[in-house]
């Protein structure tokens, strides 16, 4: 039945791409998604607002919750200091496969960590299998209804410090409403909206940016 999606994005990056160049594989995800076909990328515009959020951090630990095809990966390991580690969680093992190829193509290997499986069972392995005290910054792109309980395992497993910063994609579309309702009304959180568009569309979307004040 042909290639999958994952499979002609990633056909899509070795066609256009430069090797070891993140912005030209960007680039080209970005140009086949808008162009050719669709795909759940955060994409060009939200992606600015990620790379901003990123740089202003500047993490030694960064979480990232759905990897699908690496874009965000590559988009957040691009700007990461020498020595510092990306952990990304893909519960699909076709998309984890068609990520360590566009990670790897992008040369950002050595900066990123993909492990495959869910969320739920991985984060409190995270001490104790990667060395992690807390993460400085998570983005969460995953299955909608898991942002709310993986973001309280996260604080229950002692992963949040004060000041870690979350950021979430879709708070609109798909939409994440108990998410929002949580880290709005929580008091431990310093939440703020960043209006945007679902990926490649002009229909509204946007991120929330939450800070854990411990
Ligand atoms: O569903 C979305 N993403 C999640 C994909 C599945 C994640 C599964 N997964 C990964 C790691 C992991 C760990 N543990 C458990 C599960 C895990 C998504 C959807 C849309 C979208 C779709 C249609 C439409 F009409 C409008 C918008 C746009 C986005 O930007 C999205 O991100
Ligand atoms: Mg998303």
């Amino acid at each position: 039945t042909g290639l999958s999606r994952p499979q002609r994005i990633l056909k899509a990056v070795q066609k256009n791409a430069t090797k070891g160049n993140p912005e030209s594989v960007i680039a080209a995800i970005d140009h086949y998604c808008r162009h050719s076909e669709w795909a759940m990328n955060v994409g060009d515009e939200k992606g600015l607002i990620l790379d901003s959020v990123v740089t202003e951090v500047n993490p030694s630990t960064a979480l990232e919750l759905g990897t699908y095809c690496g874009y965000s990966t590559v988009r957040i390991a691009r700007l990461l200091s020498p020595g510092t580690k990306l952990i990304t969680l893909e519960f699909n093992p076709d998309y984890a496969a068609i990520a360590r190829q566009i990670i790897a193509y992008a040369g950002l290997q050595d900066k990123v960590i993909l492990v495959e499986g869910p969320s739920g069972d991985l984060i409190p392995k995270m001490k104790q299998q990667h060395g992690i005290k807390s993460f400085d910054f998570v983005f969460l792109d995953h299955w909608k209804d898991r942002y709310v309980p993986d973001t309280k395992l996260l604080e229950e497993c002692g992963l949040l410090r004060k000041g870690s910063v979350l950021l979430a994609d879709n708070v609109i579309c798909p939409g994440t409403p108990e998410y929002l309702k949580y880290v709005r009304n929580d008091p431990r959180y310093e939440s703020r909206y960043f209006k945007s568009n679902l990926e490649y569309t002009k229909v509204e979307d946007g991120l929330e940016k939450s800070v854990f004040l411990g």
